[in-house]
């Protein structure tokens, strides 16, 4: 594998597959590709191989390398469910359903099961499901951090769900909502440095000896202003190359591609990337002075982002200041994770109150917000979200982590409906595209976000978590007291919630007609050779934390693309 910032240095400017974006579905793509066919990624950040603070999984970095967010993210190993992918396919994906998308999972994992130790601190798994020969490096944290914290915060959250959340092995087999369990993260244990290490993209994919490819090629600090396409008889697009400068700036190259471009730039660029194409809303287009060559609406719209609830900290009671309960400095986020379903958080009146809320979305909020392309693709939406909460999908997630002088407690919402749109407002490829994910507009995702709300107060008064934080605790932390009304509870989330940052959805994988940008071939509609293969195809929020599930669609993509090639040669 060749890494370099140096274009000069290339033999060639001419390659089969040209990959847009180095970061965490990239670099999966590519390393499958070049097995056997000669692939150039292009990424904008920089080679930080050797960066102790974005491989150490206990220090925070914000900056843009190659592994893109797997470098740089909080490392929290979640799936999907079974509900979710139903919900997925059920919107028009065929051949996206839990049993077809797990294969793929488990291609791209390499499981270590807890050790001793960590079993007996209460960390545990179901090994079928699991994948123990992929790339990247999966496992709980060692030695499992807080296992006091842990094991009060299982017990507390199963007394305050009345007994109707059970403790799991495990939370990545599918059926997961209704329970509680410990969380594993994207790090593997470095025998030599006896440590935790991050698993980035990087790291699983491009870096390792048995990982590299002579066929590839990664040119970093560059970025891709747009996709190069030539339009067939029947006006069919077909790309043929792209256009790139050097993020500091200087002289535009241009590359070739003789088979497929595929974009991984990420949920806020890739849409970026086509409409500097002329891909996309072909009016929005023509106002920027650039001329369509796709009228295809959806770019850029469906955009959304899950909530979390934080900056809940209840001060620690001085008698649990232990490792045990704080973790001491190897502080891991999502220690423990919960994942109440919808009759859990809110009794068999949840079922017909978001049913209700859910199933009547009103359509003025698609005019009024623009979000979405029609009304249909949010009514249509909302239905297969209601099909899957109906079935055990979590309505939101709560987890904590601990500090030396507090605990925290997070909830995330799972499946939001607010949606909102990304564009570009400049031709200018250096200037970021500008993000409105709509947070809260949507009725049905506050009430998710009061019944969130409400457990966490709860949680804070209900031993055996209460005995670990002081009696004030729950006062002190500011989240609504047990007696509160559902306005004053409302009035605390929309001051206090933050993104979730698992943006999905601005090319989105659904039909054409609701505002779809690819195929189940994740093909963009109406061109024979350019696919998406990263967050923006994922058309709702079904991954509770969305990198495991998108090493899935990398997976996927590389297969569906190695297929086609097949059929070609
Ligand atoms: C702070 C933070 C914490 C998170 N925590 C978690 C977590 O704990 N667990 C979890 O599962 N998920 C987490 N996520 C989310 C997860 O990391 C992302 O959803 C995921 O990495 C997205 O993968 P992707 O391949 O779609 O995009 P990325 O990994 O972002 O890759 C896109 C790449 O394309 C490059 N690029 C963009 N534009 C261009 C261009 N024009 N030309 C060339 N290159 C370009 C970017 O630099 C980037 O490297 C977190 C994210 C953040 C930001």
């Amino acid at each position: 594998t060749v890494i370099t910032n140096d274009t000069s240095a290339l033999a060639t400017s001419s390659y089969e597959y040209i990959v847009v974006g180095g970061g965490t579905t990239g670099l999966a793509v590519a390393n499958r590709l070049a097995v056997n066919h000669s692939v150039l990624v292009i990424e904008r950040g920089m080679d930080l191989v050797d960066s102790e603070v974005v491989n150490d999984p206990y220090e925070p970095f914000g900056g843009s390398c190659l592994g893109g967010g797997s470098s740089i993210n909080a490392m929290m190993g979640a799936r999907p469910t079974f509900a979710g992918m139903s919900a997925l396919e059920a919107l028009g994906n065929p051949g996206w359903g839990w049993n077809d998308f797990l294969p793929y999972m488990q291609k791209s994992e390499n499981f270590t099961p807890p050790t001793a130790e960590q079993f007996a601190d209460g960390a545990n798994y179901i090994s079928v499901v699991h994948g123990f020969d992929g790339p990247v490096g999966v496992s709980f944290a060692r030695p499992l951090v807080a296992p006091a914290l842990q094991s009060a915060a299982k017990s507390t959250i199963q007394t305050v769900f009345d007994g109707k959340i059970t403790l799991a092995p495990e939370m990545g087999y599918g059926f997961s909502g209704g329970h509680v369990s410990s969380f594993y993260h994207h790090i593997h244990f470095n025998e030599t440095l006896q440590t935790d290490r991050r698993s980035s993209s990087a790291w699983s994919y491009l870096y390792p000896q048995t990982q590299q490819r002579e066929g590839l090629t990664v040119i970093t600090g560059h970025l891709v202003n747009s996709v190069l396409t030539s339009t067939g008889d029947g006006g069919n697009i077909t790309a043929t190359g792209v256009l790139v400068q050097p993020a500091a700036g200087g002289q535009t190259l241009t590359f070739n591609a003789s088979r497929e471009v595929v974009i991984t730039a990420g949920t806020l660029y890739s849409p970026a990337i086509l409409q500097r194409s002329g891909i996309g809303n072909a009016t929005f287009l023509q106002s920027l002075g650039i001329t369509p060559v796709l009228d295809l609406p959806g770019v850029g719209a469906n955009f959304q982002d899950q909530i979390l609830l934080t900056n809940v900290s209840f001060p620690l009671a001085p008698s649990a200041n232990t490792t045990n309960v704080t973790g001491g400095g190897d502080v891991l986020l999502g220690i423990t994770v919960a994942h109440p379903t919808m009759i859990d958080a809110l009794g068999q009146n949840g079922t017909l109150m978001m049913d209700t809320v859910l199933r009547n979305t009103s359509t003025t909020y698609t005019v009024s917000v623009g979000g979405v392309v029609n009304s249909e693709s949010l009514t249509t939406q909302a239905a297969v979200i209601a099909d899957a909460y109906a079935i055990d999908n979590p309505f939101f997630e709560l987890f904590f982590t601990p500090s030396s002088t507090v605990l925290e407690a997070w909830a995330q919402s799972i499946l939001p409906l607010s949606r909102g749109t990304i564009r570009i407002n400049t031709t200018d490829p250096s200037i970021d595209p500008v993000p409105d994910a709509q947070y809260l507009t949507v009725d049905a995702d506050i009430s998710v976000a009061v019944a969130a709300a409400r457990r966490i107060s709860s949680i804070a008064v209900t031993p055996p978590f209460s005995d670990l934080i002081t009696e004030t605790a729950l006062a002190e932390s500011g989240v609504p007291s047990l007696n509160a009304t559902d306005e004053q509870v409302k009035e605390w989330v929309l001051s206090t919630y933050t993104p979730g940052i698992h943006f999905v959805g601005s090319n989105s994988m659904m039909p054409k007609e609701l505002g779809g940008v690819v195929s189940p071939q994740l093909l963009v509609y109406g061109t024979t050779n350019l696919r998406i293969a990263d967050a923006s195809i994922v058309p709702m929020s079904i991954f509770p934390h969305t990198t495991l599930g998108l090493y899935g669609v990398a997976e996927k993509a590389a297969d569906m693309i190695l297929q086609a090639a097949s059929v070609t040669t």
